[in-house]
């Protein structure tokens, strides 16, 4: 059964990796839209917090009611969307929230610029594993990496368990924003996804990452030749 499981983890991964999965390939065909400048965010978070659900409601405005399906590996849609004048890309990855796909997403982690991470204010659980999640993102994900908090399902409020003075101070320990979210009215949905195009536009306008890492880099392979070969420098 574990076998099983590895194998299928590690073909999906593959398949995403080459975009031979006909979702990926439908939606690279689709998404041919013009824009200035690309970012990659990941949802996290427990299984059942509502990270598919927020994504369609961004991307298509809508709510996916019904009955629950659970995303297998990883999953990812693009929108563009409108910072002063540029077009910014988001590409944003969906992750299976479930326990046996964590090592499908670990390798997706080190590549994400930003990462909006879930839980489900009807559920303690999910509010409680949130410590253990900011753990894992800072063993696998990039230092200067922007995380947001968002504490989901703020329409039910007869269920809710989890205060929002709660989610602030966590997010506050932590020192990264937080706002309460709901898929089904779309409350601060939008807002979300723009404050983090805000946010790594801005970013990439005062310390333009790349060509930065490119050179320091180039610089550190350069130092460690001469320095084992006796060369320049
Ligand atoms: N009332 C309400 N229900 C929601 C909301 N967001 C999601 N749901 C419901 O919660 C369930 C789980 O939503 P998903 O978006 O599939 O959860 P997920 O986090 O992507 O789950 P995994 O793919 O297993 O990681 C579904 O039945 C949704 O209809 C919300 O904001 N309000």
């Amino acid at each position: 059964m574990l076998g099983t499981m590895s194998s299928r983890q590690a073909s999906l991964d593959q398949e995403v990796k080459n975009g031979t999965s006909r979702n990926v390939l439908e939606r690279c065909a689709s998404v041919n839209e013009y824009f200035d400048i690309s970012f990659k965010v990941m949802l996290l978070g427990d299984s059942a917090v509502g990270k598919t659900c927020v994504l369609v409601r961004f991307k298509d405005g809508a709510f996916l009611g019904g009955n629950f399906i659970a995303t297998v590996g990883i999953d990812f849609r693009n929108k563009v969307v409108s910072v002063d004048n540029m077009k910014v890309k988001l590409q944003i990855w969906d992750t299976a929230g479930q326990e046996r796909f964590r090592s499908v997403t670990h390798a997706y982690y080190r590549d994400a610029q930003a990462l909006l991470l879930l839980y489900d204010i009807t559920r303690k659980s999910s509010f409680d594993n949130i410590r253990a999640w900011l753990t894992e993102i800072h063993e696998y994900a990039q230092k200067d990496v922007v995380i947001m908090l968002l504490g989901n399902k703020s329409d039910m409020a007869a269920e809710r368990v989890i205060k929002h003075e709660e989610g602030q101070k966590l997010a506050k320990e932590y020192g990264v924003p937080f706002m309460e979210t709901s898929a089904k009215t779309g409350l601060n949905v939008e807002l979300a996804f723009h404050a983090i195009a805000r946010e790594l536009t801005q970013r990439a306008a005062s310390q333009p990452h790349e060509p930065k890492f490119q050179i320091h880099d180039y610089i550190e392979s350069q130092k460690q030749k001469s320095n084992c070969c006796g060369g320049l420098m």
